[in-house]
């Protein structure tokens, strides 16, 4: 699914609004009556609602929702919150179609302005996609008089204060919202973590804007779906064989860390990856043995730290590296080897393998093309630096995977991949559950086992990083979010898969 700026967003009103043929108040009220539908199916008549009104057609909305919940019995208040400013046409036209019995209140101060009751629930139609500037004056006091109450808060569209496609300063008012109900398609600013910390859970309510256009318009912004996810997966033949579905080699491991690439190694093999073999220093022999073993084990010449790479890397069809590497001087050589030597085979580089890349940029121009890297946050800082913002990083991702032709996969709450044409995809698996150690190896394992299984780079980050948030959730239902560990995510990986198979 496709992200659209706000510009891309009122671009397909007018679209709509034209070949439709719609005039613009009926589509706010076909709007309107999708948010109302969602509202009805989940609050029932006894919640009172309080919808606070912006001059625009966000506000248009609230009036319309406002007029059809009354009319299905819903208790109703509505505030117009500055009223001095000039207002829309549509709203003006809602604001004649409010039936009388609804109490209506102009609020220019909240200074002696009631709470309301903590079981009801508060609309939030200041503004929407047409927010052109911070918040100031009554619209920063409405703001804070939504965010002091108990009730639930679910905004129309976007919380009021946030730009769909931009940044926020930080500290300007912005609603804190408990759910945002997005028209047609999700906005860019879910996604990032300094936005997307207001938007609460949020789900997407289609009001039949036109396909041609959703078709047609150019978005370098996507959203990972399970459909998508679905479309990558590719069933197993009942005439194959293990030689049918790749040979993977992690290298990994170093003494206090043999834990990472014994991570990695099981969900690699958890993939369906049909041989792992997987290669540490001496200490780590016995252990991998032992925890993992479905896997072969190959051994470096040195005890506590891996310092070569096997010579012969064409039997592997992808060489994951990096999970418990360490960032030993020997290990840092033998990555720069293997960069400057014969091309090797599809790379996933991951933890220590970034900051070995990240310290030496010399290294970083032999990145073979169609590597794909897994940073978290810091990771990602330490190879691209610094960012002012989240645009701004999202910016950087870009520039980075066209500049090394490679795909990056950076880690987060909706994990982004970054591909070399400068598609950015946002995943829409996982829970902060996942926030512990070790959930990052899993990463490279499935990422490791699926390359080799012979998925193009892309698909690889797609499928992989989706259905380690699949698991990651499955996970959480079964074991809360608190004690899921690192290990649960291999554990319920077949559940994912075997979730991720199923038509709905
Ligand atoms: N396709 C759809 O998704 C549909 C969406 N709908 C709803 O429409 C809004 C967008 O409506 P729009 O009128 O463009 O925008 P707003 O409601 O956000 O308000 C714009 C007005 O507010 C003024 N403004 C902007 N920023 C501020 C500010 N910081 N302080 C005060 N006033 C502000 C702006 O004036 P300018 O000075 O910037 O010119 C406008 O007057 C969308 O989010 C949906 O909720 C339709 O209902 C159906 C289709
Ligand atoms: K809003």
């Amino acid at each position: 699914m496709k992200i659209l700026t706000a510009a891309q967003t009122r671009d397909a009103d007018a679209y709509t609004i034209a070949q439709e043929p719609i005039s613009s108040v009926n589509l706010m009220e076909r709007a309107a009556g999708a948010l109302v539908k969602w509202l009805e199916k989940h609050y029932s008549p006894d919640k009172p609602f309080y919808i606070f009104c912006g001059p625009g057609n966000n506000g248009g909305d609230g009036l319309a929702a406002a007029r059809l919940l009354h009319q299905d019995g819903y208790d109703v208040e509505v505030f117009l919150v500055g009223t001095n400013q000039k207002t829309s046409p549509d709203f003006d036209q809602n604001l004649q179609r409010l039936p009388q019995e609804i109490t209506v209140s102009h609020l220019e101060t909240t200074v002696g302005v009631s709470d309301v009751s903590p079981l009801g629930v508060i609309l939030d139609g200041l503004f929407g996609s047409g927010l052109s500037r911070p918040l100031e004056g009554i619209y920063a006091e409405a703001v804070a008089y939504i965010n002091r109450q108990d009730a639930t808060v679910v905004a129309i569209d976007i919380p009021s204060g946030l730009f769909a496609d931009a940044p926020i300063q930080e500290g300007s008012p912005v609603v804190e919202a408990d759910m945002t109900l997005s028209f047609e398609q999700p906005k860019l600013a879910f996604f990032l973590p300094a936005s997307g910390a207001f938007v609460g859970e949020w789900h997407v309510l289609p009001i039949g804007l036109h396909s041609e256009f959703l078709e047609q318009v150019s978005s370098p912004y996507h959203v990972l779906t399970k459909e998508k996810a679905q479309s990558i997966l590719k069933p197993r033949a009942k005439f194959s064989h293990k030689g049918s579905y790749g040979h993977a080699l992690l290298v990994g491991g170093s003494y206090g860390k043999m834990g990472a690439v014994t991570l990695a190694a099981h969900a690699a093999l958890r993939t369906g990856v049909g041989l792992l073999t997987v290669q540490v220093p001496q200490t780590g022999y016995g252990i991998l043995q032992t925890a993992v073993p479905e896997a072969m084990a190959l051994t470096d010449d040195l005890d506590r730290h891996l310092s070569r790479f096997p010579e012969d890397l064409d039997r592997f069809q992808c060489l994951g590296i990096g999970p418990g590497l360490g960032q030993h001087e020997d290990s840092r050589l033998a990555l720069e080897t293997l960069f400057r030597g014969q091309l090797p085979p599809p790379l996933v580089l991951d933890a220590d393998a970034l900051n070995l890349l990240a310290a030496d940029r010399t290294i970083r121009q032999h990145l073979p093309p169609d590597s794909i890297l897994t940073p978290h946050p810091k990771e990602f800082e330490r190879l691209m630096g610094p960012a002012t913002h989240d645009f701004h990083r999202l910016q950087l991702l870009q520039d980075f995977c066209s500049e090394h032709s490679c795909y990056v996969v950076l880690k987060g709450a909706h994990s982004c991949i970054g591909s070399p044409e400068g598609t950015l995809y946002f995943n829409t698996t996982g829970n902060p559950g996942m926030a512990t150690g070790g959930t990052g190896d899993v990463l490279t394992g499935i990422l490791t086992g699926l390359r080799a299984q012979g998925y193009s780079p892309l698909d690889t980050c797609l499928l992989g990083v989706y259905l380690h948030g699949l698991a990651g959730d499955l996970a959480a239902e079964q074991e809360g979010q608190a004690s899921l560990i690192a290990s649960d995510l291999y554990t319920y990986l077949g559940a994912a898969f075997k979730k991720l198979a199923e038509k709905e």
